[in-house]
């Protein structure tokens, strides 16, 4: 990449001075240099293909004078990054946040899983969230970045979109041309920084969040009801997703796209009222290959789209 787009990157982190930062998938080294740049505090190096190693341990001894720079050899869905970061940086959860940043350039394949895993991390205030409201400043596959930050209406919108927003304060930043990286991907790079909100807009559990979300964004262009009936069994569905809609005042004719993040922590709480009632109705998973088999058989493969 260009040294300006690398420059880019970085800036969009904001002010790093004295801050500790976390760089995962550096590779090579280009946006660690430019981050050194920065005088931060400490940097923290998370590189899994072990090939890169050696010219990151070159680019320490150089800057040795300049920063304090730990290379972690690992993979980033493996390793507890909070347990090198220095713990005086702590900030309470409802502060400002802990000048410690997360920034990667990673394969796509590998960003868009770390971000749901983040976010559930995030949720419970563990990993790097244990210090903090963590930043991040993170590439993606352009239209990946684009549904993240999607607002309700917008056409992009997507489970993906309810989720980082619901814990996060997501600004899509630039895009970067494939062209500019070497090897060129297919695709164009979008940069977002994230910003954990101080409450959740949903406040149920992560897991029960993103069960109804993705139940009800799995027929996008349907009326929202049709996907939120996918969360009971076939005997009571249209029965308990009609009175699910009726506690939380939604619409059954609503479009997925169409429901704020507001909306979904109502629907999200009649279905924490419901599984209250019943508890056997938390464990139905409408994606389990038995129930999966002969339900819904419209809906297309392009409704069940998951991001
Ligand atoms: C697209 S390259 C980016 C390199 C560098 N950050 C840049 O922008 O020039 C992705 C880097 O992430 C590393 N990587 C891939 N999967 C990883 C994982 N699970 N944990 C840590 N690093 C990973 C790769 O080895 C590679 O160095």
């Amino acid at each position: 990449m260009e040294p300006r787009l690398i420059d880019k990157i970085v800036n969009a982190a904001g002010n790093l001075e004295n801050h500790v930062v976390c760089e995962v998938g550096p590779g090579p080294g280009g946006i660690t240099r430019s981050i050194i740049q920065r005088a931060p505090r400490k940097v923290i190096l998370i590189e899994k293909d072990p090939r890169f190693i050696p010219s990151l341990e070159l680019l320490a001894d150089a800057c040795r004078d300049k920063v304090d720079l730990d290379i972690i050899p690992g993979d980033i869905l493996k390793t507890d990054i909070a347990q090198y970061v220095p713990s005086d940086i702590k900030t309470e959860w409802h502060d400002s946040p802990p000048p410690l940043h997360l920034i990667g350039n990673l394969p796509f394949s590998v960003s868009t899983i770390l971000i749901i895993r983040w976010l559930e991390m995030m949720s419970k205030q563990e990993g790097p969230w244990i210090l903090g409201r963590t930043r991040m400043t993170l590439t993606f596959q352009k239209e990946v970045a684009e549904r993240m930050a999607a607002r309700i209406l917008d056409r992009q919108r997507c489970r993906l979109s309810v989720m980082c927003q619901n814990w996060c304060s997501v600004k899509y930043k630039f895009d970067i041309s494939g062209a500019s990286f070497l090897p060129k991907p297919d695709v164009d790079v979008g940069v977002v920084t994230l910003t954990p909100l101080k409450t959740p807009i949903i406040k149920q559990p992560f897991k029960m969040v993103e069960k109804v979300v993705r139940q009800i964004f799995s027929m996008r262009q349907k009326y929202s009801i049709r996907g939120a009936q996918t969360l009971f069994p076939p005997e009571v569905r249209e029965e308990m997703a009609l009175r699910m809609y009726k506690m939380a005042d939604i619409d059954p004719v609503t479009r997925p796209f169409q429901i704020a993040n507001a909306e979904f922590a109502r629907i999200v709480d009649a279905y924490a009222e419901i599984v209250k009632e019943y508890p056997e109705l938390e464990h139905y998973d409408y994606r389990a290959p038995k129930n999966n088999q002969k339900i819904e058989e419209d809906a297309t493969a392009e409704e069940q789209v998951v991001i």
